[in-house]
């Protein structure tokens, strides 16, 4: 898979809390972030489906800028799940179906398959969330945003609550569904490791700024500046 086509940009972009930041996403790939906290991370995930808007700068989707989309249509499209994604009450299903059904699009096959992807049993769909440990609620957090056939997906330390277990059928999966059912997802880690096994480029961030970027290997084994070698030594 060639990873040429940009489909997200963002140009000097300065918001409250973040400065300066510039970069391009291109379809079939995973830009993991990295840094500090406070850094900026999740405030720059934000930025892409307008959970904040900023000051100065702009942001293209598939070339046209994100503020000409619908909202509804854009997090539709550009979707997040976090660290701590809450589940509304009722069932697993209730839960799957709540963004499609938005858009009319539900059909209950569709929850079976969503299962599927994240590895749980279909007779899931009629649990009460509130009966699944932390690490099914979160699989099924995942299934609620890939419900809405989202093109990028923006995910924050998305794994950092859960056991190894978990952490490695999450990590297969994401692997698994780039490109195939998204084209793209920026995420951000605290764990440097997940950084390199599932990141084709990084960034990391400091004070408010992307200071470096660039493939994966290169950015985390050859740092440049002296705050990212001191970052990776922590
Ligand atoms: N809702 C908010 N209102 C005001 N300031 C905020 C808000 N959210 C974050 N900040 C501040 O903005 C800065 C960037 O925060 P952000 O959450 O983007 O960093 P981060 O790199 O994701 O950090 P972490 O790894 O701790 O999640 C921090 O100084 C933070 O305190």
């Amino acid at each position: 898979m060639s990873i040429e086509k940009v489909i997200l940009e963002a140009k000097n972009i300065q918001s409250d809390r973040l400065k300066n930041i510039n970069f391009t996403l291109h379809e079939g790939e995973i830009i993991t972030l990295i840094g500090p906290s406070g850094a900026g991370k999740s405030s720059l995930l934000m930025l892409l489906n307008r959970l904040e808007d900023p000051n100065e700068g702009t942001i293209h989707y598939l070339g046209k800028d994100i503020n000409e989309y619908p909202l509804e249509q854009l997090r539709k499209r550009i979707g997040m799940v976090f660290q701590s994604s809450s589940l509304f009450e009722g069932s697993v299903e209730d839960n799957l179906k709540f963004g499609p059904s938005l858009f009319d699009e539900w059909k209950p096959e569709r929850g079976k398959e969503l299962l599927e992807v994240v590895q749980l049993p279909k007779e899931y769909l009629d649990k009460n969330v509130e009966e699944l440990s932390g690490g099914e609620q979160q699989r099924i957090a995942f299934a609620r945003t890939l419900a809405n056939k989202p093109e990028i997906l923006l995910l924050d330390e998305v794994t950092s609550a859960l056991d190894v277990k978990n952490v490695e059928l999450i990590e297969r999966f994401l692997k698994e569904i780039v490109p195939n059912q998204v084209k793209a997802m920026m995420m951000v880690t605290h764990d440097i490791e997940q950084a390199k096994r599932l990141g084709n480029r990084t960034f990391f961030m400091n004070n408010e700024e992307i200071v470096e970027q660039g493939r994966t290997s290169q950015v985390l084994e050859a740092p440049k500046t002296n705050t990212l070698q001191a970052f990776l030594k922590e």
